[in-house]
């Protein structure tokens, strides 16, 4: 039986002891009110806000950002009777930073509290102690971060972000893109780590190429292709017992990579060749971006000392990633010149994604860019997806079942080719999906930067404020999702398919974040993942018979040890 993620943190963290409930800040917010004009109280909330403005403003700033965040945008709200009645920012509950050390020694080795793979638990550990909402101040180098566990609250955030929509994502990354290798991106810095208007400018580039659906449908049959290639190897990779290796996590981004390549890249990387040696370059490429990705949590959460002198850790993050870019470069290069000299190349009547952004945008830097964005985000968030799927469908039999007797229906011969419209009646299988996500979050929160001072749970929160949104903890939270503590697939779908009403917030569980902002490699994951689902149960059967894995975060939320599954053909 699976952990489920509430029941481990709980076990960790003894007592709930909520400090307020959506009620009581209500009403200590009208108390608030009575104490009126309390004319001490007001202005000393504003005097609060304002000097936490003046400080997290300053390192919400970004190299990509075109404008300071606007100086007057907050005060607007300031005549409002919604911010006079809030509460002041310094009176949301958290753990209190002490002198010098602030909060960051909580994460700290040996003295610390958490570690950095408990970031999952972290976050519902703090929901549990102090409520639905917590302010985690006091982190050296860094504004505070905000965690909002309202999933109506989480709303008001997304639906009031504004065009250019702030993540506060990946500090490390901005200065490698804005600094270390200026050079190379110059003015253009992609949509990663990118604010304001020079990453609406750049999305809305290349946005529409890459989620148009003749794009996806393009790449289904080369994807297909792929995942055929995937499934033969996994077949020659198995023991005596059935078993995948103990390090089938490593085969699984070597199909992320071979996938994204094909899209990325025009071409096929060679990933799932037999006999891949350490040193080959595809296998440099998976441990350069799980390195890049891996390590960007502990320069960020841990002492990010790299941002003043450069430390060990960022040397290392330095020239791991330089590798990255150059190799990457090196294929992004051939393929434009390829569709210089070739013309470009006819798939389903369509030309790929890369020569699309080449031709509409008259740029193979934009395209270049792009590329490398899609690439460093996009391997090790699907493979650490298609990690958790596949424990979860093991460790799940009756699941899987299900999904198997769809697939038999939908697909009679287990060699049919998979089309848009197959794709689109495997509900079960969508369903099982989204159930994953809600329960065992891959990417376990979304954040934004508030670009203006808001009230938020009944406080007034300055702009400048990380404000981070717990999908792991509000996608199982009962509030909002019903017998939320149960893995039910059905929830996902309609009556007439066989689903059960219940409670389903819109905000609470969001794999892929959203607005304008949202995943912009999401219709691609999608698909990767149903491609690679329906072709693995439509064949075999999948189990896991050893100890139960717990669930870490490493950068993502997956299970922790060797994926020793016994693959079966049906
Ligand atoms: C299951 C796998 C994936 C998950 C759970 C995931 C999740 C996310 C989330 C939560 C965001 C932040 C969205 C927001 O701020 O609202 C994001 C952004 C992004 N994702 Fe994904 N993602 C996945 C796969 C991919 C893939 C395969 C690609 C590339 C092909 C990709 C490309 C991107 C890019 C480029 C952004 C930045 C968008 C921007 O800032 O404009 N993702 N993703």
């Amino acid at each position: 039986m699976n952990k489920l993620p509430h029941c481990v943190w709980r076990a960790t963290t003894g007592q709930q002891t909520r400090c307020m409930s959506k009620f009581s800040a209500k009403k200590a917010a009208a108390s608030a009110t009575t104490l009126l004009q309390n004319e001490q109280q007001i202005p000393l909330s504003l005097q609060q806000s304002r000097e936490n403005s003046a400080t997290t403003a300053e390192t919400a700033t970004c190299p990509h950002l075109s404008a300071p965040l606007e100086e007057a945008a907050g005060s607007r709200i300031h005549t409002t009777a919604e911010w006079q009645n809030a509460l002041p920012y310094n009176e949301i509950p958290g753990p209190k930073p002490i002198p010098i050390l602030g909060n960051t020694w909580r994460l700290m080795p040996i003295i610390g509290q958490y570690t950095i793979s408990d970031v999952a638990k972290i976050s519902s550990l703090l929901h549990e102690r102090y409520g639905r909402i917590v302010r985690f101040g006091g982190l050296i180098g860094r504004p505070d971060l905000l965690f909002i566990y309202d999933a109506d609250e989480i709303e008001k955030c997304y639906r009031s972000e504004g065009p250019t929509p702030f993540r506060p994502s990946m500090p490390s990354l901005v200065k490698y893109k804005s600094v270390v290798r200026k050079d190379f991106f110059g003015e253009l810095g992609g949509v990663v780590g990118v604010h304001g208007e020079p990453w609406r400018q750049f999305r809305s580039r290349v946005q529409k190429p890459v989620l148009q659906l003749s794009t996806i449908r393009r790449y289904l049959q080369p994807l297909e292709v792929i995942t055929q290639d995937f499934l033969v190897r996994c077949e020659q990779l198995l023991d005596e017992n059935e078993e995948l290796p103990a390090d089938f996590d490593n085969e699984i981004h070597k199909w992320s990579l071979e996938c994204i390549g094909r899209v990325a890249l025009d071409t096929r990387l060679g990933c799932l060749e037999p006999n891949l040696s350490p040193d080959s370059e595809p296998q440099q490429i998976i441990d350069a971006a799980k390195y890049a990705l891996r390590n960007v949590a502990t320069l960020e959460l841990k002492a990010p000392y790299w941002r003043y002198f450069p430390t060990p850790l960022w040397t290392r993050y330095v020239k791991n990633m330089n590798f990255f870019v150059d190799v990457c470069m090196k294929y992004i290069q051939s393929a434009t010149e390829r569709l210089k000299t070739q013309g470009p190349s006819q798939h389903a009547g369509e030309p790929s994604l890369l020569e699309k952004v080449i031709l509409s945008q008259k740029s193979d830097k934009i395209a270049t860019i792009m590329a490398l964005d899609l690439i460093l985000v996009g391997i090790d968030t699907i493979s650490m997806a298609v990690c958790s799927m596949l424990y979860q469908l093991a460790t799940r039999p009756l699941e899987q079942e299900k999904l198997h007797e769809e697939l038999k229906r939908l697909l009679p011969d287990p060699n049919t080719p998979l089309t848009i419209p197959l794709l689109d009646q495997m509900h079960q299988l969508k369903a099982f999906i989204k159930e994953v996500f809600r329960m065992y979050s891959t990417v376990i929160g979304n954040g934004r930067t508030l670009m203006e001072d808001s009230v938020i749970c009944g406080y007034q929160v300055p702009k400048g404020v990380q404000a981070v949104f717990p999908t792991i903890v509000t996608g199982n939270m009962e509030e909002y999702v019903t017998d939320a503590a149960t893995f039910r697939p059905e929830r996902w779908l309609k009556t007439q398919q066989g689903g059960f009403e219940g409670k389903l917030h819109p905000f609470a569980s969001l794999p892929y974040g959203y607005g304008a902002r949202m995943c912009l490699g999401r219709r691609f994951a999608d698909l990767e993942m149903q491609i690679l689902l329906a072709k693995l149960l439509r064949n075999y059967k999948l189990e896991y018979n050893h100890a139960p894995l717990e669930y870490a975060v490493t950068f993502m939320y997956a299970p922790e040890g060797p994926l020793r599954f016994k693959m079966t053909r049906i």
